[in-house]
Parts: structure tokens; sequence; C-alpha cells
């Protein structure tokens, strides 16, 4: 068994399957659009002009006004955080792995934990932020540790909500690996439940999705969960 705490570690490294691109051709977000592939709208000066007027727009609705000297810098800061909040519409699964899957024979479970993440959630557009643990019981095949929180990442950094974001990071390792099952767990607060509308700090929404062995076998989950129950208490 393999644990990792979220700042990673080395693992021996030989690049392996060839027809990784097949592999992830599988879109883990094929469902999520109505069976479309997402419209990803790589930024342009035409996009930043029209985000940047809608702010604009935005603060004279607040009834501010976007002239004085405060709020005039305000539209062009706004849409960059919103690209670089959203910049995983901009990545691919494919790039992102870059080869990193090795084959080690391995055959316990690997389990990376405590990944934070940050999302905006898309009914609001507000963040919701926490930790994501994502492991997985590889049939011979590994992936570099890193490539576990860069998937998080990638899909943290879109318009969400917490159930999909969840199974798309299992969706996306099952594909990518093939592994004999996967389980990802993700916690989080959300400021659209703090900040306003119900108005709870201090609640936690906890998701899952189980693939395969995971989901099949109760011994197995158990070990997961007792493996992410307890705080890690290296550093
Ligand atoms: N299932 C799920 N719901 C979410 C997530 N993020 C936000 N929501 C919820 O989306 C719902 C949207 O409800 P609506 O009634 O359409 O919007 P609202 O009037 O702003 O709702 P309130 O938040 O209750 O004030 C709310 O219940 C939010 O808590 C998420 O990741 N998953
Ligand atoms: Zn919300």
């Amino acid at each position: 068994m393999t644990i990792v705490g979220s700042n990673g570690a080395n693992t021996s490294q030989s690049p392996l399957i060839p027809d990784l691109a097949e592999a992830i051709n599988v879109r883990p977000d094929r469902n999520t659009h109505n069976g479309r592939e997402p419209e990803i709208h790589p930024p342009s000066e035409e996009t930043m002009d029209e985000m940047m007027q809608a702010v604009r727009t935005m603060l004279v609705g607040l009834g501010e006004d976007p002239e004085r000297e405060g709020l005039l810098k305000t539209p062009k800061r706004v849409a960059k955080a919103m690209k670089f909040l959203t910049s995983g519409y901009n990545e691919s699964l494919e790039d992102l792995i870059n080869g990193a899957i090795f084959d080690e024979g391995h055959d316990e479970m690997v389990l990376v934990r405590d990944i934070n993440f940050f999302s905006l959630c898309e009914h609001h557009m507000l963040p919701f932020m926490g930790r994501a643990h994502v492991a997985y019981i590889p049939n011979q095949k590994v992936v570099g540790l890193s490539k576990l929180a860069r998937i998080v990442e990638m899909y943290s950094r879109r318009l969400q909500v917490q159930e999909r974001l969840t199974r798309q990071i299992a969706e996306a390792l099952q594909a990518v690996l093939e592994p004999k099952g996967v389980a990802v767990v993700m916690e989080a607060t959300h400021m659209c439940m703090v900040m306003r509308g119900v108005q709870k700090p201090g609640s936690w929404t906890v998701t899952s999705s189980m693939v395969g062995i995971f989901r099949d076998e109760h011994k197995t989950r158990e070990e997961f969960f007792n493996l992410i129950r307890h705080q890690a208490s290296l550093f």
C-alpha cells in the first residue's frame, strides 16, 4: 500500500501505454453537457473585453461608480481572476498526464489524501473549497502521484457541483489507468451556504465516488475510509 500526503513523493519512472490518448478519449465529463463535448473557449481579446464590460455592468448594478479610482482596474482584475479560476476548461487529461504512467506491477492501494482544492459552484459562481482524497488499486500500472492532484485541480478549476466534480475525478483516473478500482472522497465548504442563503458556516459537504472494487467490495471500501478518517500526523 502507498499513502501520500498532498505534497506528493517520487516514484521510479518508465513511460508506458502508447494508447493513452485512446484510453482517455473517453471524456469523463461526457455526460455533463447533454451528451456533447464541453465547449471550450480559449481566452481572446474579445472575450476579455466582453467580460470586463460585464463586470462594469455589475458594478453599476451594485450602485457603484466604475470610474472611481479604486474600481478603475477592477473589471480587468475580475476578468483575469475568473479566467484563472476556470482555467481547467483549457486543460486536457492527456497533456496533464504527460505520459507519466509506469508499469510497476503494483497491486496494492495507492492513496493521496488531503489534496486541497478550490472550485466555483455553478449556481452562484461562489467558491467552494476543501480537501480531496483519491485512491486506486492498480492493475499493474501506476500513475505519477502528482498527477492525481493535477486531475483534482483540472476539474476543480471549472464551474462545478461537488457531486459531478467527485465523479469526474474518479472516471478520469479509471479511464487513464484502467485500475481495479478508484475511490474519491471530497469534503468541502460552500460559500453560497456560508456567506449568503442559508448561512451555515461550519457545514461540510462530503461526496464520494466509488468505481470497480471499491464499489463491489465492502472490505476495500472500509480500508479506504479508515485511511482517510484520521488526520495525517507527519507534518
Ligand atoms: N447538490 C449540490 N448543490 C449545490 C452545490 N453548490 C450549490 N448547491 C445548491 O444549489 C442550490 C440552488 O438552489 P436555488 O433554490 O436554485 O437557488 P437559491 O435560491 O440561491 O438557493 P439557496 O442557496 O437555498 O438560497 C442550493 O440549494 C445550493 O446549496 C453542489 O455542489 N451540489
Ligand atoms: Zn452555490
